[in-house]
């Protein structure tokens, strides 16, 4: 079967619900941040201080299209709609998860968050970002899941329900 894509905001759970996925279909796994972490031997904070975000976005970019096409779950970066070769590339694959979580959700999730250089940015309004990345989370979404008052594991059950259907 075709690869499951789960995007959303940082802290809506992508990384955790592709584990649960993972565990419960037996199929691989794969993580777009832990690539470029793996690949570069760098800290997402360190590639962040010293190439900048737009070197990221470049690494993430790569990262999506080196992807297993099949029986693969896929987490990704918050932020890999921004690229809107990004989000052509997503909506040909077929199989995208939109995880959508209230800000408030996100707020109480990440209060003690220190490994997001955007989230821990003072300088940028996160609820803004949200704001502004939500259409196109739903751009590419082919399921749109609410992950707010749900466990983990209810949320991957939903998911599995929702790709046989
Ligand atoms: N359904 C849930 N209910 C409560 N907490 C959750 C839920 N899903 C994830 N979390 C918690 O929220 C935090 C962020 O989750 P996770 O790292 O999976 O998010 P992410 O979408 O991968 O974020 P990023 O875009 O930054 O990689 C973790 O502490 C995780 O345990
Ligand atoms: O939302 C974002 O822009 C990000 C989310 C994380 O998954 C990482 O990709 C990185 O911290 C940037
Ligand atoms: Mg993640």
């Amino acid at each position: 079967m075709k690869s499951i894509y789960l995007v959303g905001f940082m802290g809506s759970g992508k990384t955790s619900i592709a584990e649960c996925l993972h565990k419960a279909l037996g199929w691989g796994l794969q993580d777009t941040d832990q690539m470029i972490v793996d690949y570069y031997q760098m800290s997402i904070p360190t590639i962040f201080e010293q190439k900048g975000e737009a070197v990221f976005r470049k690494y993430e970019a790569n990262m999506l299209h080196n992807t297993t096409a099949e029986n693969t779950i896929v987490a990704t970066g918050g932020g890999i709609i921004e690229n809107e070769e990004n989000r052509q590339w997503l909506i040909n694959q077929g199989n995208i998860i939109f995880l959508q979580t209230s800000w408030e959700e996100i707020e109480r999730r990440l209060q003690h968050d220190s490994s997001r250089p955007i989230w821990n940015n003072q300088s940028r309004d996160k609820q803004k970002l949200l704001e502004d990345r939500t259409p196109k989370y739903l751009e590419v979404a082919s399921h749109v899941i609410q992950t707010d008052n749900k466990t983990e594991e209810m949320i991957a059950s939903e998911i599995i329900s929702n790709i046989h259907a």
